[in-house]
C-alpha cells in the first residue's frame, strides 16, 4: 500500500536505538519503523527461504503524536504529557520487532500555545486520512484530551460513516465525562457523547479500571445517565474483566480504544498526572489489549497521559510501549 502522509506539524524524526546488527532475526522497532516491508516471523525464523521479502499480511500500522498537555493545564493537573511522543517512540524503539506488519511514523501534531481544540482539529483530519487508507492507527498522547482529537479522526472516517458501530473502551481510574465550559483532559468522553447524539447515534462508552475515590457522585451520576457501562478497579479480577469488555465487543462492529495510564498502578506508571493509589494490575491490562486485538474488531487506539517528567527510570513509557506492542501483535 501507498502511503499518503497526511499533513503534520513535524515530520517523523530519525528512529535511532539499539544494534545488534541488520536482518529480520535482529530487528527491532528502530530498524522497522518507515520501512516500505517487513517480512512475517515465518521467514524471520528462517522458513521461506532467505532475502526474499514476504507480504505484510496485516493492516499496516500508521503512529501519529499528539504532542498537547493543553488539557491537562485546564485541568488543573501537572504538565508534561507534551513530550509523552517522543518518549513513547524512545521506549519503543529497541524493542524487537516481532510484528508481521508495517510501521509507519507520521509525526506529530503539535498543540502551541492555548489552542487546543485547532489541534484536535488537524489531528482528526489526519487520522481519519490514515483511517481511510487502511491503516491501524495509533495515536502516541498527550493529554487525555488525546482522545477527543482521536474521536474525531474515528468519527469521520469511512468506517463509522457508514454506518458501523463504534465503541470506545477506555482503560482509566477516571470518567472523563467532565461538565465544564472549556473542553480539557477531563471532558474528553462527555464532548464525544454530545457530537454522536447530535449525529444521531447511540454512544457506546466502557471504562475499565474506575477508581471510586476519585470520581465524585456528580461523574457517577452523568456516566449513570449516559449508559456507559464500567467497572471499578477494586472490581478488576482477570475473568471479570474478559467477560465485561467480550459483551461489550458484542454489541459494535469497531472499536476505539484508549488507554489512560493512570489505569495502572503507581508503581507500575508512576510518570502520569494522577497518579493510582490502587490501579488495575497490568497482567490484566495487557490481557484486555491481547483480546482486544485477537477481536478483529480494533480500528484506533492511543495512549494517553504519559508524563515523562514525572516519570521514574522511564518506567512508564517502557510500559506504555509494551502495550502498542501488544496491541499490533
Ligand atoms: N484526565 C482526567 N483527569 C482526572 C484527574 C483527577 C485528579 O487530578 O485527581 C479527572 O479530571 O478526573
Ligand atoms: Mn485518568
Ligand atoms: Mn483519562
Amino acid at each position: 500500500m501507498s502511503l499518503q502522509l497526511p499533513a503534520v506539524d513535524v515530520p517523523p524524526q530519525p528512529w535511532t536505538g539499539r544494534f545488534d546488527g541488520d536482518g529480520p532475526r535482529h530487528r527491532r522497532w528502530w530498524q522497522a519503523v518507515n520501512q516500505e516491508s517487513q517480512p512475517g516471523p515465518a521467514e524471520a525464523a528462517g522458513s521461506q527461504g532467505a532475502g526474499r521479502p514476504a507480504p505484510s499480511v496485516r493492516r499496516p500500522a500508521a503512529l501519529l503524536g499528539f504532542a498537547s498537555d493543553e488539557g491537562v493545564r485546564r485541568n488543573q493537573g501537572r504538565t508534561g504529557a507534551a513530550a509523552a511522543p517522543a518518549a513513547l517512540r524512545k521506549a519503543l524503539a529497541s524493542l524487537a520487532f516481532h510484528l508481521d506488519r508495517t510501521v509507519a511514523d507520521i509525526g506529530d501534531v503539535v498543540v502551541s500555545g492555548q489552542d487546543l481544540e485547532a489541534g484536535q482539529e488537524r489531528l482528526g483530519e489526519a487520522l481519519a486520512a490514515l483511517l481511510d487508507a487502511g491503516h491501524q492507527t495509533v495515536v502516541l498522547g498527550g493529554g487525555h484530551e488525546t482522545a477527543y482529537a482521536s474521536y474525531l479522526g474515528v468519527s469521520a472516517s469511512r468506517a463509522v460513516q457508514t454506518g458501523r458501530r463504534l465503541g470506545v473502551l477506555n482503560l482509566d481510574a477516571h470518567f472523563d465525562l467532565r461538565d465544564e465550559p472549556l473542553p480539557s483532559s477531563g471532558t474528553p468522553f462527555l464532548q464525544m457523547a454530545r457530537a454522536e447524539a447530535d449525529a444521531g447515534r447511540e454512544f457506546r462508552y466502557a471504562v475499565v479500571g474506575i477508581s471510586e475515590p476519585n470520581n465524585t457522585q456528580v461523574l457517577f451520576g452523568t456516566a449513570g445517565k449516559l449508559g456507559v457501562r464500567y467497572l471499578l478497579d477494586e472490581d478488576c479480577e482477570a475473568d471479570r474483566v474478559q467477560d465485561f469488555v467480550a459483551a461489550f465487543l458484542a454489541d459494535i462492529d469497531v472499536l476505539y480504544l484508549t488507554i489512560d495510564l493512570d489505569v495502572l498502578p503507581a508503581a507500575v506508571a508512576p510518570g502520569v498526572s494522577a497518579p493510582a493509589a490502587y490501579g488495575v494490575p497490568l497482567p490484566v491490562i495487557s490481557a484486555v489489549c491481547r483480546q482486544v486485538a485477537r477481536s478483529g474488531k480494533l480500528l484506533h487506539l492511543d495512549v494517553a497521559e504519559l508524563n515523562p517528567a514525572c516519570d521514574i527510570d522511564g518506567r512508564t513509557a517502557r510500559t506504555a510501549a509494551r502495550l502498542v506492542d501488544t496491541l499490533l501483535r
